[in-house]
C-alpha cells in the first residue's frame, strides 16, 4: 500500500515489512510508469534510515530507483497525474541552457557533466542544450546572443569567473531588464568555486557537485547583488568581489600555474608573500549606511564629489556597444566622503 499525502510525502509499505518515504521536493528527481509500476528516480541521503522519510539538510547523497507496484493501470495513471501535478507546481526548469568551460579548474567540465549533471537531468526529465566555451568571454558573448524564451535558466558547469561572463552578457542586452531574471545556475567545475559554495551552504547542503545539480534540478533561487565597475572607459559587472593588490595578484599572476589546479593559488600566495610588493594606493569611499566608522573623515569637501555617467560608450575591451545596463546615475555631491591612506 502506498500513500502521497497532499502531494509532498510518498510513503508505502515495503514487501519485506516496514515502511519507506520519500520527501517529493527534496528527494525525488522524476518518475515514469510501466504498466502497473511506477518507477521512482530519487537521490536520498546515503545514511536515511527505512522509517525516516525527512528531506531538508543531507549529507552526501545516492541515486536510487524504486518501484511501486499498483493494483491496477488505472490507479498507476492517477498517481502518475497526483505527483506530476505536485512536482509541475514546484517551480522546477524544464530546459536549461548549459555552459561549460572546458578549461576551468583541473578541466574537469566534461567528465563532470557527462557523469554527474547529464544523467541527474535525464532522470529529472529537463532538457538541456550544452555549448563549450572556446575562448575567454566566450560565455559573455553566449549569453549576449542567446534566445532566452527557450530556456527556463542558464546553468554553468565552470568556476565564478564564467558566471560572471553571463552575468555581464546579459547586462549588455537591450533587453537587459527582463534578461537579467532568467535564473543562473553553477555547478562548481572551477577553481576557488566560492559561489556554488555558499549558495549550498545557504541551502543547508553539503558542498558537492551532486547537490549543486539537484539545487539546479529543484530550482533553488536566491536574489544575487550586482555591482556596477567603472574604470576609465570600462564599464564590467561584479557579484562577487573586487580585489586590488596581493590578491588581486594572486589570481591573475597564477594563471600561468593553471595545471596545478586549486594548489596554485596557495603555491604562488607563498611566492607574492616571500617577495612582497608595495602597493601604494589611496581609497575615498562614500560608506554604506551605518558602516560609517571605516577610514578617516575627508577633510576638504570640494572636490571628493563624482557622478556616475550612464551615457553609451563602447567598452574598450569587447568592443561591444555599452546599449544594456546603465548604472543608476549616482551623485555623491552631498556625501561624507570617507578615505583610507596608503600604504593599505
Ligand atoms: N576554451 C577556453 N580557453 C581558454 N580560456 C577559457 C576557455 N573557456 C573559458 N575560458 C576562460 O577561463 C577562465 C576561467 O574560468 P572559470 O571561472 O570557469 O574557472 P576558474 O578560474 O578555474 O575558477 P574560479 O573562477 O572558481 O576560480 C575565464 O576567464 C574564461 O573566460
Amino acid at each position: 500500500m502506498a500513500t502521497l499525502s497532499s502531494g509532498r510525502e510518498l510513503r508505502w509499505r515495503l514487501e519485506s515489512g516496514g515502511e519507506q518515504s520519500l520527501a517529493v521536493e527534496s528527494e525525488v528527481l522524476g518518475f515514469e510508469v510501466e504498466a502497473r509500476g511506477i518507477k521512482i528516480r530519487a537521490l536520498v541521503s546515503e545514511t536515511k534510515s527505512i522509517s525516516s522519510g525527512r528531506g531538508g539538510d543531507m549529507g552526501k547523497r545516492v541515486r536510487k530507483d524504486y518501484v511501486l507496484e499498483m493494483p491496477t493501470e488505472v490507479i498507476a495513471e492517477s498517481w502518475s497525474d497526483s505527483l506530476k501535478c505536485y512536482i509541475n507546481s514546484l517551480s522546477r526548469p524544464k530546459r536549461v541552457f548549459i555552459i561549460l568551460n572546458p578549461f576551468g579548474g583541473k578541466r574537469s567540465a566534461r567528465r563532470i557533466f557527462h557523469s554527474v549533471v547529464r544523467p541527474l537531468l535525464v532522470a529529472a526529465n529537463i532538457m538541456y542544450t550544452s555549448q563549450e566555451t572556446k575562448y575567454q568571454l566566450h560565455a559573455q558573448e553566449l549569453a549576449y546572443k542567446l534566445d532566452l524564451l527557450k530556456y527556463d535558466g542558464i546553468v554553468c558547469i565552470s568556476g565564478d569567473g564564467v558566471l560572471v561572463e553571463v552575468v555581464n552578457g546579459l547586462l549588455q542586452r537591450d533587453d537587459w531588464d527582463t534578461a537579467i531574471k532568467i535564473p543562473l545556475g553553477i555547478i562548481p567545475a572551477g577553481t576557488g568555486n566560492g559561489m556554488a559554495k555558499s549558495l549550498l551552504d545557504v541551502a543547508g547542503e553539503m558542498y558537492s557537485i551532486q547537490n549543486a545539480t539537484f539545487a539546479v534540478i529543484r530550482g533553488h533561487k536566491r536574489p544575487l547583488d550586482v555591482a556596477t565597475v567603472l574604470q576609465g572607459e570600462t564599464r564590467f559587472f561584479s557579484i562577487l568581489m573586487l580585489t586590488w593588490g596581493l590578491v588581486a595578484d594572486i589570481d591573475i599572476e597564477s594563471e600561468k600555474y593553471r595545471w596545478m589546479g586549486r594548489t596554485r593559488i596557495d603555491f604562488y600566495f607563498i611566492l607574492r608573500v616571500m617577495k612582497l610588493r608595495k602597493y601604494n594606493g589611496h581609497l575615498e569611499f562614500v560608506p554604506a549606511p551605518g558602516h560609517d566608522f571605516y577610514g578617516e573623515p575627508k577633510k576638504e569637501s570640494t572636490s571628493h564629489w563624482r557622478t556616475i555617467d550612464t551615457s553609451s560608450r563602447v567598452d574598450g575591451d569587447s568592443k561591444v556597444k555599452q546599449t544594456g545596463y546603465q548604472c543608476p546615475s549616482t551623485s555623491f555631491k552631498d556625501s561624507e566622503w570617507r578615505s583610507l591612506k596608503a600604504p593599505l
